[in-house]
């Protein structure tokens, strides 16, 4: 608890002073004022996340939380649970599309074991072991986690940013976890009370039988235990995943260690939602980048006043939409720094 604590007290807001000065920066550069739209927005805010004008997206780190939820006995899922261990050792081979796009990208991908349940049986460099619980516990029959596990969870979140932020520019998130958008459907009904037709999708490919049965599971537990617009942490611990809960800690750390955090999809999404809900400052440091398919992406977008760059019909998870988004980061930190003046491309070319 000390290290969430010690977190939420150090978060503070934007560097104003350097927001201004780049946007000033910007307006004065040779085209007109705003037409670069959102690559400006986009250097703006990172000029008030590590308060200077110039700065880079080269060292980029993605880092995947994977983990498994008890409440997959509940049928909600089409896939079978070893798919967690399964899919993030073929991440960490880069085999897997996030692998895969790291490489392509150029994005150092680390995968933490956060509560897979049979556990990865070989070593890997970039394979962090944080594993807190086999699995949560299926939430039907009571919290999924402890309130020990859960801030455990979010501490170990913290502490990767914390551990790598001297090494990297920029971080973004993902995760990999059989039944995830049962467990995340849950946690966003609970913190906005929207309605389950606009929150729960199919995710990994669902029936309709089986859809049915996640939208009772969630409505019956979130309001049989009181959870409705209730405390994040409490809404986390009760229907939220180690993962989801991992991820929460990603965005304290990357607020309180002042670094941009790239949000992904829907799952990646609704943990910014609750990290936004447990310190408000959070959402400045996020970046959101793609509108996965889920439904429930639009009230998460709406809830954080955030939109999405990129919109490519997927809905893989992983935090694949969000590897894709780096060069567009790049891009607009590389136009501030290199743009130059009316005059100066006068003195050049006039
Ligand atoms: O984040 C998203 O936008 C997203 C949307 C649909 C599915 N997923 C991925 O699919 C898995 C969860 O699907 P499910 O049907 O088992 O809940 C999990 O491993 C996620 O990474 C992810
Ligand atoms: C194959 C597969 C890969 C995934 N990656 C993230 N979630 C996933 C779910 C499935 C089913």
């Amino acid at each position: 608890m000390k290290l969430l604590n010690e977190t939420l007290e150090y978060i503070e807001g934007l560097d104003r002073e350097a927001q201004e000065k780049a946007k000033k920066r910007l307006d004065s550069r040779m085209k007109p004022v705003e037409s670069l739209g959102k690559l400006e927005k986009i250097a703006v805010q990172v000029a008030g996340i590590t308060g200077r004008v110039f700065n880079s997206a080269e060292r980029r780190c993605h880092i995947v939380a994977s983990a498994d939820n008890g409440i997959v006995e509940e049928g909600v899922s089409s896939c079978p649970v070893e798919y967690t261990r399964i899919v993030s050792e073929a991440m960490l081979n880069k085999i897997a599309a996030i692998g895969i796009l790291c490489r392509s990208i150029g994005a150092d991908f680390k995968l933490v074991d956060i509560g897979i349940k049979n556990s990865i049986p070989r070593e890997y460099p970039n394979l962090y072991n944080k594993n807190i619980a086999r699995g949560t516990k299926n939430f039907v029959h009571g919290a999924a986690m402890s309130t020990e596990e859960c801030v455990a969870a979010v501490e170990a979140g913290i502490e990767m940013i914390r551990d790598l932020k001297e090494d990297y520019d920029v971080f973004s998130n993902g995760e990999m976890g059989i039944a995830n958008t049962t467990t995340s459907s849950a946690v966003l009904y609970g913190i906005t009370g929207a309605p389950l037709d606009d929150i729960v999708g199919r995710g990994g490919g669902l029936s309709d039988e089986g859809l049915m049965k996640k939208k009772r599971v969630i409505k019956e537990t979130v309001e049989g235990n009181n959870l409705l617009k209730g405390d994040p942490m409490e809404i986390l611990k009760h229907v939220g995943g180690l993962d989801i809960a991992c991820m929460v800690g990603m965005y304290l750390g990357a607020a309180r260690y002042r670094k941009p955090m790239l949000i992904d999809g829907f799952i990646s999404g609704v943990a910014a939602l609750a990290a936004y809900k447990i310190n408000p400052h959070t959402r400045e440091y996020m970046i959101a980048t793609h509108r996965s398919e889920e439904p429930g992406v639009k009230v998460i977008l709406e809830e954080l006043q955030l939109e999405a760059m990129l919109n490519m019909d997927m809905r893989l998870g992983e935090g694949t939409g969000a590897v894709l988004a780096y060069p567009i980061v790049t891009g607009a930190l590389e136009v501030i720094k290199n743009m130059k003046k009316v005059d100066e491309v006068y003195d050049l070319f006039g």
